[in-house]
């Protein structure tokens, strides 16, 4: 494996019973790039991001991450080696504050590396709101996380899930059901955090992920259908046609 590749899967196949969700899809993520896995109704997108995600084993072929094999491997050890989601279920407590929130992720941390040694309870704070700066929620730190719009939850899981300052950060939809303000400021915080680590985002639009990734993965039917930067994918008649007439 390539030193620039984070994560790779090599030939996955998924089946749900008799059908086959994913068909033999090979794929390196370059470490420190912004990719976005897109396609149409149907084509395997949440199915791969789950694999990478360590919540569905492949029925057939691997996954490795930074060098390592990741049969085997549960879903909270995902976390364990760097790797973290925000998805579209909810993660956050809503009746604790935005604040205690992220608190609680970091602590989560701490206590897995550091067991032993109760972490200094400002020190934490400070980092939550170090967090919820980067996220654009630092005004509202107080607030019940259940009085927060849906654009600024989204935001508060992405604070979540970078508690434990992941390599690879897995974003599932992030933009589903958000206003076009919501929607805007969301692609500028994942551009800022692509910034500074590897991203992997699935998207249904393909519109919205065009202008802001380095590398795009085309699905269809459960296949890979193209793979490349943005003009590579612009100019592929395949991928034209799988979403000819679509947003
Ligand atoms: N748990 C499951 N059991 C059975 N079939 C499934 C399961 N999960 C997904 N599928 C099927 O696998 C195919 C791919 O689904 P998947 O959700 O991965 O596609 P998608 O690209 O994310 O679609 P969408 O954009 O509509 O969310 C679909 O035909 C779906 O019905």
């Amino acid at each position: 494996m390539s030193a620039d590749i984070l994560i790779q899967t090599e030939a996955v196949t998924r089946r749900f019973g008799g059908f086959t969700a994913l068909k033999n899809v090979s794929v390196g993520f370059e470490r420190g790039k912004l990719t976005s896995i897109i396609g149409p109704n149907g084509a395997g997108k949440s199915t791969y991001f789950n694999v990478l995600s360590g919540a569905f084993p492949p029925s057939e072929g691997r996954v490795v991450f930074d060098g390592q094999d990741l049969a085997g491997k549960k879903q909270h050890d995902f976390a364990h080696i760097g790797i973290a989601k925000s998805f579209q279920i909810t993660n956050i407590f809503p009746n604790f504050s935005v604040l205690e929130n992220v608190r609680i992720a970091l602590q989560a941390k701490v206590a897995r590396l550091n067991f032993w040694k109760n972490r200094d309870s400002l020190k934490l704070s400070d980092e939550a709101y170090v967090l919820l700066d980067k996220v654009g929620l630092g005004a509202l730190a107080n607030r019940p996380s259940r009085e927060l719009a849906h654009g600024q939850q989204r935001a508060l899981e992405i604070a979540i899930a970078l508690a434990a300052d992941p390599k690879l950060l897995l974003m599932d939809e992030p933009t589903a059901g958000m206003s076009p303000e919501e929607t805007r400021s969301m692609m500028d915080l994942i551009l800022a955090l692509a910034g500074e680590r590897t991203v992997i985002l699935v998207e249904h639009k393909m519109k919205m992920v065009m202008g802001i990734s380095d590398r795009i993965v085309v699905l269809h039917h459960g296949e890979l259908l193209a793979v490349g930067k943005l003009d590579d994918i612009r100019a592929n008649d395949e991928v034209k046609r799988v979403y000819l007439g679509q947003h």
